[in-house]
């Protein structure tokens, strides 16, 4: 039993769910597609190369689109050696973008398999408040109690009531078991317990919430370091996952955020949430490839169904339209 068939590879997906997901990606990044390639094409019309001033041009295009100077002059320089035999074959010079981007991102896709490993399975989400922690644990869970797991949620945002009773009411929709404490309880407690709970009572997952801010940025590095402590007093390999949970709609400011996390909270795996919010889903390729860590999941609207794990082709072929091959 693995959430992998779901949220990880195609492999044991339904070719229904498999359409099903591929239109949800398609139209989630349809803004982002929408901006990029009819710039992109309108810089191509009427060639069949490019001259120096249209490399440029596109150049600037994709830094707009917040892919970052190196990731652009890498994708233009693709670009300059494609030869497009029709000027007018659109789809041809997104093929070639969807094959430039995704060669940037291949190595930077992760899977999340929280039923293929030990069991407490031990999973701590990080992240600033709004990026979609809580919705992205909600998605998760209901996806693994569908498959007949047994799943504890743990409201490790203890200074936050409004974020202790909306994970609340995400472990009530996915029928997983809760675990809180009262306001401004101590988080590293309240973890610990739940790893403790979790052994004893034989959970195959445990889902734990954490502060999205405290006084300071140092205080909120601390709060994790010392949650991750406890939770190995209980098992010394656990967390077994810390995901990064980062907003895509905020553009830039999620690469700092993923440099203050990524840097000191042992991130393992990001969620790249809110694609379906933005016209400059491209702030995905600078991320991964500043991140030690690889992107495991991607978040395209707010149903269950629209969270999924990250394939480097997939999205990039949405990136400019196309369908995603079967
Ligand atoms: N459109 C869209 N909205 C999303 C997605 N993921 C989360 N959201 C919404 O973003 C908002 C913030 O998500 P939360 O899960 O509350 O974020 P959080 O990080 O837990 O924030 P706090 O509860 O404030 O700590 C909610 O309204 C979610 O429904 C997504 O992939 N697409």
């Amino acid at each position: 039993m693995r959430l992998a068939s779901k949220h990880g590879t195609a492999v044991g997906m339904t070719e229904e769910k498999k359409k099903g997901w591929f239109e949800r990606l398609t139209h989630g990044l349809s803004r982002t597609s929408q901006t990029l390639t009819e710039q992109v094409t309108q810089v191509f019309s009427q060639k069949e190369s490019l001259s120096d001033s249209d490399l440029e041009a596109l150049e600037d295009l994709l830094i707009e689109s917040d892919l970052g100077p190196q990731i652009s002059a890498n994708i233009s320089a693709k670009m300059a050696q494609a030869k497009f035999s029709s000027s007018k074959d659109s789809t041809a010079v997104r093929e070639a973008l969807a094959s430039a981007l995704a060669d940037e991102l291949v190595n930077h896709e992760g899977t999340f398999e929280p039923l293929g490993g030990p069991k407490p399975y031990i999973v701590l989400f990080v992240g600033v408040n709004g990026s979609g922690k809580t919705t992205t644990l909600g998605k998760i869970a209901a996806s693994l109690t569908a498959k007949g797991a047994k799943v504890l949620i743990v409201a490790g945002d203890t200074f936050r009531a409004a974020a202790v009773e909306q994970l609340k009411v995400w472990s009530e929709r996915a029928k997983a078991d809760f675990m809180g404490r009262k306001t401004g309880a101590d988080a590293a407690g309240l973890a610990y317990d739940s790893v403790v709970k979790a052994k004893e009572e034989g959970y195959d997952v445990v889902l734990i919430d954490t502060a999205g801010r405290l006084q300071n940025k140092q205080a909120l590095m601390d709060e994790l370091l010392k949650i991750v402590r406890v939770i190995k007093r209980v098992d010394p390999d656990a967390p077994h996952e810390t995901l990064l949970v980062l907003d895509a709609t905020v553009g830039r400011n999620a690469l700092s955020q993923e440099q203050i996390f990524g840097r000191q909270a042992f991130v393992s795996g990001l969620v790249m949430t809110k694609l379906d919010g933005t016209a400059r889903g491209g702030i995905l390729i600078p991320i991964a490839k500043a991140s030690d860590a690889p992107i495991k999941l991607i978040g395209v609207g707010e149903d269950i169904e629209d969270l999924h794990a990250f394939k480097a082709r997939d999205f990039a072929r949405s990136m400019v339209g196309l369908e995603p091959q079967a």
